[in-house]
């Protein structure tokens, strides 16, 4: 189960933006749907403890990760969360083993035995044997969208939160990594929350939509709703 209530403010010397949004859900996997600049970014954020939040909680399967009023504000590394951001932000220094064990090194990025281990696991078990010395940069969207989730994946997250994971990708491709993580989550047996402007991907990967819009959840609906594809559209 994912519960949130979330209420935040970022501001800078010429904007302020005011999100405020709760949901509870128990879809294994839940898409966040709305124009751009609806708030679903800073959604994924204050979840992941990226950003303060002001008032509300953040629960995954009854752990609460955030409780403003019962002072609970656990730091992102604790939270459980593994977070594929938007354009996958890669360390572009750093090869793709290196990028793959960040979160799990120490201040030295020394790794130990069993984290290692787990590194080699995922290299190989996302295709990215010959490339693991190679940097970001040299690799192809894919590649690079494979590094970001391999990485996402790491610290064996009790969710994992995917900011338009696809973006960057050209349609066939998209519709074949579409299925992978679809596979994918159905094997890890985690919930996963996606951020995503394709209507497709939102059909193809979810059981739950929440539209969102200025800041506040404008609707929520099942993948089976006769109206979901008006919805999606209405947004599009
Ligand atoms: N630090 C900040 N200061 C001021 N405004 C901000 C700040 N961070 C984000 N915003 C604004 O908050 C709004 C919501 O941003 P968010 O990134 O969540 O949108 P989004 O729904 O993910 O959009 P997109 O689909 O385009 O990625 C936007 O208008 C954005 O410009």
């Amino acid at each position: 189960m994912i519960d949130i209530a979330l209420k935040l403010s970022v501001s800078d010397a010429r904007r302020r933006f005011d999100l405020d949004i709760a949901f509870a859900t128990d879809a294994p996997f839940v898409a966040l749907y709305g124009p751009s600049g609806a708030g679903k970014s800073l959604t994924l954020q204050a979840m992941a403890g990226l950003l303060p939040v002001r008032a509300g909680h953040v629960k995954l399967g009854g752990r609460a990760l955030l409780d403003t009023a019962a002072g609970i504000d656990l730091p992102p590394q604790a939270r459980g969360i593994g977070y594929l951001f938007q354009h996958y932000a890669l360390f572009p220094h750093l090869s793709v083993r290196d990028n793959i064990a960040f979160g799990l090194t120490d201040w030295r990025r020394r790794l130990t035995p069993a984290d290692a281990a787990r590194v080699d696991e995922l290299i190989e078990s996302f295709g990215l044997a010959g490339l693991a010395r190679s940097k970001p940069a040299t690799l192809s969207g894919g590649q690079q969208q494979r590094v970001a989730l391999a990485r996402a994946l790491a610290c064996k997250p009790q969710v994992l939160l995917l900011d338009e994971p696809f973006a960057a990708l050209h349609t066939t491709l998209r519709r074949q990594l579409r299925e992978e993580l679809r596979e994918l989550r159905r094997r890890l047996g985690i919930p996963a929350l996606i951020v995503s402007h394709d209507a497709e991907d939102v059909k193809a990967l979810a059981e739950e939509v929440f539209i969102l819009d200025g800041g506040g959840l404008q609707r929520r609906l099942r993948v089976d709703d006769p109206d979901l594809a008006a919805a999606l559209e209405q947004v599009g």
